[in-house]
């Protein structure tokens, strides 16, 4: 048996800054609507980190320096790929803030967060986001039956 496999690469940036805030975005896409952070896919032959700071300079025109690698999503769609989410943050960054047809994009103060409508699942993400001791968001698929672990 081969050992390589069909992967789709994307990534997702938390931005923060020193007043408890963080960057949001509204996704328009119902393939996976509501609020996350801003973030898509890898091109061919990119490097990661550059992949995230286009991604995010495109979907809230700012340009972020330094993102950090703080962790990963990963599930198995429905062809049989396995989507990988990088999980990036930063509270370096510049530029004005303007919105893109992906959804628009706000600040909100973290305690505010769950008075917005999250994406998926979104809730579950943060915290391996946030957390020092977790690193990867798995979606464990057994019996049909769909559970989120962190790990
Ligand atoms: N479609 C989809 N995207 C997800 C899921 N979970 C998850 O973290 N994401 C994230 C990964 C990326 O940051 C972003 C990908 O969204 P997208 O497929 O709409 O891609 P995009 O238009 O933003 O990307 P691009 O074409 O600009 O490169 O959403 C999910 O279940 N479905």
């Amino acid at each position: 048996m081969g050992r390589s496999e069909k992967v789709i690469l994307t990534n997702m940036c938390m931005i923060y800054d020193d007043n408890g805030r963080i960057l949001v975005q509204d996704r328009l896409n119902p393939n996976w609507s509501g609020i996350t952070f801003p973030g898509g896919h890898v091109d061919k032959g990119e490097s990661f980190s550059h992949s995230v700071i286009r991604e995010v300079y495109e979907e809230t025109g700012l340009t972020i320096k330094s993102p950090l690698l703080c962790g990963v999503k990963q599930f198995q769609t429905t062809e049989d790929e396995r989507y990988i989410v990088l999980f990036y943050k930063t509270n370096k960054f510049e530029g004005k803030l303007t919105s893109s047809e992906e959804g628009n994009v706000f600040w909100l103060k973290r305690e505010n967060l769950y008075k917005y409508k999250l994406a998926n699942d979104f809730d579950k993400m943060l915290e391996i986001f946030e957390s020092d001791d977790l690193s990867e968001f798995y979606y464990n698929k057994e019996s049909e039956l769909l559970t989120v672990q962190l790990l």
